[in-house]
């Protein structure tokens, strides 16, 4: 039977188990992530922040595997996705941890955002994705002269918008950031806020965001989970006091990160 995209939730995650070479780094996460609403994950270093949104991106590294329950993205299985892996990774754009700094030295600000489209499709209209990238430059608050620049000519917080510019780039109906605001300076900050922000209202856009900031959940209006040794020990939304797990709560601390 044909698969129809799911219509009102970006990610369905039930009792998820995720695994590197036989250690489990998730263990037993269940989350609902609806259209047109944003979800924080915290945590100290070594939560499996990265392995679990990668993941949900569709961009596990080759070592991640799902090993236990299941994700749904898109309607699409993260277990076994087969084909529809392609059409997956369309609708999710996906800002990687260290984004900015591993972008591909070779090609120029404007190959690197208009990748995602021309990866896909080649003939597409030279025309029409100069312009695409040159408004997502400027959403960016970057000089729309920075295009035909390579990386390594940028900044580091340049280089992180560019980074998200290209997550942007296909309109992605769930957007998933690993430390959104690294290496953004305030201003930029409230620029990326907002491209999340109106992509929310305007298209439904659903964010999943790794962040540590204290200010993101208010800022982004958004759920927030926290993750400890692979498990999630609390839950809540925007500045409300947490809901912490039972034994969740000797690691309040990283509510105040
Ligand atoms: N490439 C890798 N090879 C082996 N182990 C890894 C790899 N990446 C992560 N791990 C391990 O998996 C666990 C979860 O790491 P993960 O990167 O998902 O956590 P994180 O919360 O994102 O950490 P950070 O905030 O430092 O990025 C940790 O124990 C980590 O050491």
């Amino acid at each position: 039977m044909p698969r129809t995209l799911d219509t009102d939730v970006a990610i369905r995650a039930d009792d998820l188990s995720l695994a590197r070479g036989g250690t489990r780094v998730i263990d037993g996460i269940t989350l609902k992530l609806p259209f047109a609403q944003t979800l924080v994950v915290r945590g100290a270093t070594g939560s499996g922040k990265t392995s679990l949104v990668s993941m949900l991106a569709g961009r596990p590294d080759e070592g991640l595997s799902v090993v236990g329950g299941e994700a749904f993205v898109h309607g699409i299985s993260a277990r076994r996705p087969g084909r529809a892996h392609r059409e997956w990774t369309f609708h999710t754009g996906y800002l990687p941890q260290g984004a900015g700094a591993s972008l591909p030295s070779r090609l120029t600000v404007q190959d690197v955002i208009a990748e995602p489209i021309t990866s896909r499709d080649r003939r597409v209209n030279s025309r029409a994705l100069a312009v695409r990238v040159a408004t997502l430059l400027d959403e960016m608050e970057l000089p729309l002269g920075t295009a035909p620049k390579y990386p390594y000519e940028l900044s580091a917080g340049m280089r992180q918008r560019v980074a998200l510019a290209r997550a942007f780039v296909l309109e992605p109906r769930l957007f998933v950031a690993d430390d959104l605001y690294a290496n953004l300076d305030v201003e930029v900050r409230a620029a990326a806020r907002a491209s999340i922000v109106r992509r929310r209202d305007e298209r439904g856009m659903a964010s999943l965001v790794v962040t540590n900031d204290a200010d993101a959940p208010t800022d982004l209006d958004a759920d927030v989970l926290v993750l400890h040794g692979g498990h999630a020990v609390a839950f809540g939304h925007g500045s409300d006091e947490l809901q912490w797990t039972p034994g969740g709560a000797p690691d309040r601390r990283v509510s105040t990160a």
